[in-house]
C-alpha cells in the first residue's frame, strides 16, 4: 500500500468505497472486528489455543461497534468474554447498534464504570475500543480508569495484554498525540489518557497506517494493518495523489531506491555528478569530511572539500580520494559555483554560527536559484538565520532540502514549532506532518525534519514519514555526527545526472532509507564514521 492516511483522508475512502456500493457498513465493521481477532492471534499465536478470558471496552462510536463483534468472535472461538460498554444504545450508529444487540443475545453487557470493571479476575486480553478515529476530546475520565481498572484487577498476577482497536483511546491519529485536559492536575496517575498508549501491546488499524500510527510520541506497541476491502476503489479516485503522505520505504524498497536515484546504472564519473561540501575552519572540519565521505560513499563521481585557507593543511593530512580546495569568504563560493560540473553543495556541518555562514548559504542559494543544481542546508547553515528565517525563506528554491533537528527547526519556524506542542486540534494544534507541510510551503523548497520519526515535505504539498519505531527502531543511531552524514549522502545521490529528473524530495526520502539502512545494517556500537562505511554492504543488499 505505502500509504498513510488522516482520518478524514479515510473517512472519505469509506464513503467512496460505499457509495460506489462495493460494501456495506456493516461489513467494514465485521472485517473490522474480525481482522483485529486475526491479527491478535496472530500475533500472540499461543492464546488462541487456550480459550481464556477476555475483556472488551465499548465506547459510543463505530470503534464501539468494532468492540462488540470482538466479543462475538471471541465467544465463537470459545473464549469467555465480558463486555462493557460507555454510552446509550438508542444513541448508537444503525451498525453499531446491530452490533451490539447481536452480541447481547449472546451475553451480558455492562455498564463501563471504574467499579464495575475492576472486579473479577484479571483477564488474559483486554480490546480498548472505546474511542478511534472519531475523537474529538479528551476522553471521559471514568473511561480511562475502567480500562486501567481491568488491568489492575487485584484477583490475578499475569500482565494483561491490551489491545487498541484503530488507535488507543484519546489518541488524535492525524498528530499521534493523546487529547488532554486543560486542567494538567486532572491527569495524573491512571486519569493521565497518554497511560492507555503506553500500556498497549498491539495496535490494529484498518486499510493503511494513519500518521499518527507512523509518529507514536507516546506508546512503544507495534502497529498491525487490517485489509477490510476498501482498495475496491483506487486510492486517487478520492484523494489527490499529493494529499497522501507516503510511507518510507514503500513496499519494495529496492525497485523503489534505483527508480528515484538511478543507482546502479551505468556512467563514468562526470554523469554521476561532483558534490561540493564546505567545512570549517580549524579543528572544526570533522562534521564536513564525514558529509563529504557519505557522499563519496553515495556514488557521487567527484567530491571536493571546501575549507578556510588557513585549514587546507589539517583537511589534506586527513584526505585522499576526496579533493580540497579553499574557500574562504562568499565570494569564494560564488567563484567555485561558476564551475557548473558542480552538481550538488552541501553546507552547514561545522560551519559555526554567524554571518560568514550566512552569506555562504546566500551565495549558494544564488549560485543554484535558476540552473536545476541542488543544495543541501544543515545544521550551522540553518541556525545562522535564526533571527531572520525570513532571509532564507525569501533565498531558496524548488531545489533545495533543508535537514532540521526539532531545535533547528523551532529556530526557523517558532510559532509552527509551539503548534506541534499543543495537543488539542480544536485549540490550533498541528501534527509535526502538519507543521512539516506548512513550513515547506513558506520556505518553498523541502523540509526534512529528522527524529524517530522524519518527516519530509515539499513546496508542492507533497509528504512522507520515515518511521524509525518498533521493528524499524535504531536508537543507536542518535551518535554525534549522524546528521552530517545524512547531509552528505543527499548530497551525494542529489550530484548524479541521472537523478535530475527525481525530485528532491524522493532523493531526500531515499538518503532518510539509506541512512538508517546503514545504521541498521551496523548495529549498536556504531559512530558516525561507521555509517559512510557500511552503504556498500547496503548497496549490495539491495542489488547494485
Ligand atoms: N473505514 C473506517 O474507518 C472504519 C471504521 N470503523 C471503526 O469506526 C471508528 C470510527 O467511528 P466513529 O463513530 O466515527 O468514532 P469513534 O467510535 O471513534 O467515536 C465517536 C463517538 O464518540 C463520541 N466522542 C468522541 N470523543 C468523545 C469524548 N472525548 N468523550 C465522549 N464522547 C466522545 C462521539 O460523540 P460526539 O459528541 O463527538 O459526536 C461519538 O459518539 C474507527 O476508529 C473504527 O474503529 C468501522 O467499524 C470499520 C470501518
Ligand atoms: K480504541
Amino acid at each position: 500500500m505505502g500509504e498513510i492516511l488522516t482520518s478524514a483522508q479515510m473517512r472519505a475512502k469509506e464513503r467512496r468505497v460505499m457509495q460506489a456500493g462495493e460494501v456495506t457498513g456493516l461489513g467494514l465493521m465485521e472485517r473490522a472486528g474480525q481482522g483485529v481477532l486475526d491479527e491478535t492471534f496472530r500475533k500472540f499465536p499461543d492464546l488462541d489455543k487456550c480459550k481464556a478470558h477476555a475483556v472488551v471496552l465499548c465506547g459510543p462510536g463505530n470503534n464501539g461497534g468494532d468492540g462488540f463483534v470482538i466479543a462475538r468472535g471471541l465467544f465463537e472461538r470459545g473464549w469467555k468474554v465480558e463486555v462493557f460498554f460507555w454510552g446509550k444504545a438508542e444513541k448508537l450508529s444503525d451498525d453499531a447498534r446491530q452490533m451490539h444487540d447481536a452480541w447481547a443475545a449472546l451475553g451480558p453487557i455492562h455498564s463501563m464504570t471504574p467499579q464495575s470493571a475492576g472486579q473479577g479476575e484479571r483477564p488474559t486480553l483486554l480490546f480498548d475500543a472505546m474511542f478511534g478515529i472519531g475523537i474529538s476530546r479528551p476522553i471521559p475520565i471514568e473511561c480511562a480508569l475502567s480500562f486501567h481498572a481491568v488491568c489492575d484487577r487485584a484477583s490475578g498476577d499475569k500482565k494483561v495484554i491490551c489491545i487498541a482497536v484503530d488507535c488507543p483511546s484519546g489518541v488524535d491519529v492525524d498528530t499521534g498525540a493523546t487529547l488532554l485536559r486543560d486542567d494538567p492536575s486532572r491527569a495524573n496517575g491512571d486519569t493521565d489518557p497518554r497511560k492507555i498508549a503506553e500500556r498497549t501491546d498491539l495496535c490494529v488499524t484498518f486499510h493503511a497506517p494513519k500518521l499518527g500510527h507512523c509518529l507514536a510520541e507516546l506508546g512503544r506497541h507495534p502497529v498491525a494493518v487490517v485489509d477490510i476491502g476498501l482498495d475496491a476503489v483506487p486510492a486517487d479516485a478520492v484523494i489527490p495523489p499529493d494529499g497522501v503522505t507516503r510511507s518510507i520505504p514503500p513496499v519494495a524498497p529496492e525497485t523503489w531506491l534505483k527508480e528515484v536515484t538511478g543507482l546502479g546504472r551505468g556512467g563514468h564519473k562526470y554523469t554521476r555528478g561532483h558534490a561540493l561540501i564546505l567545512a570549517g575552519g580549524v579543528g572544526k572540519g570533522g562534521a564536513g569530511r564525514m558529509a563529504a565521505r557519505a557522499a563519496l560513499r553515495t556514488g557521487a563521481g567527484l567530491v571536493t572539500l571546501g575549507v578556510p585557507s588557513e585549514a587546507l593543511a589539517e583537511n589534506a593530512a586527513h584526505l585522499n580520494a576526496i579533493m580540497l580546495t579553499e574557500i574562504s569568504s562568499a565570494k569564494d563560493v560564488s567563484q567555485a559555483l561558476e564551475d557548473t560540473r558542480l552538481s550538488s553543495v552541501c553546507l552547514g556541518p561545522g560551519l559555526g554560527v554567524g554571518m560568514e555562514t550566512r552569506d555562504r548559504v546566500l551565495a549558494v542559494l544564488r549560485a543554484t536559484a535558476s540552473d536545476g543544481r541542488r543544495a543541501v542546508l544543515d545544521a550551522d547553515a540553518l541556525s545562522s538565520f535564526a533571527d531572520a528565517p525570513e532571509v532564507m525563506f525569501e533565498a531558496c528554491h524548488e531545489n533545495v532540502v533543508i535537514t532540521p533537528h526539532e531545535g533547528e527547526f523551532a529556530r526557523l519556524f517558532p510559532d509552527l514549532a509551539e503548534k506541534v506542542r499543543i495537543s488539542d486540534p480544536s485549540k490550533q494544534g498541528l501534527g509535526k506532518v502538519e507543521a512539516t507541510k506548512l513550513a515547506a510551503e513558506r520556505l518553498g523548497a523541502t523540509v526534512l525534519l529528522k527524529g524517530e520519526a522524519t518527516v519530509l515535505a515539499d513546496q508542492r504539498g507533497a509528504s512522507a514519514i520515515h518511521s524509525a519505531l518498533h521493528d524499524r527502531a535504531v536508537p543507536w543511531l542518535g551518535t554525534a555526527g549522524a546528521g552530517d552524514v545524512l547531509a552528505g549522502i543527499i548530497a551525494g545521490l542529489t550530484a548524479h545526472q541521472v537523478a535530475a529528473t527525481s525530485a528532491m524530495i524522493d532523493l531526500a526520502a531515499a538518503a532518510v532509507w539509506l541512512h538508517a539502512q546503514a545504521a541498521r545494517s551496523f548495529g549498536p556500537g556504531l559512530i558516525a564514521e561507521d555509517l559512510p562505511e557500511q552503504l556498500p554492504k547496503v548497496f549490495r543488499e539491495c542489488g547494485f
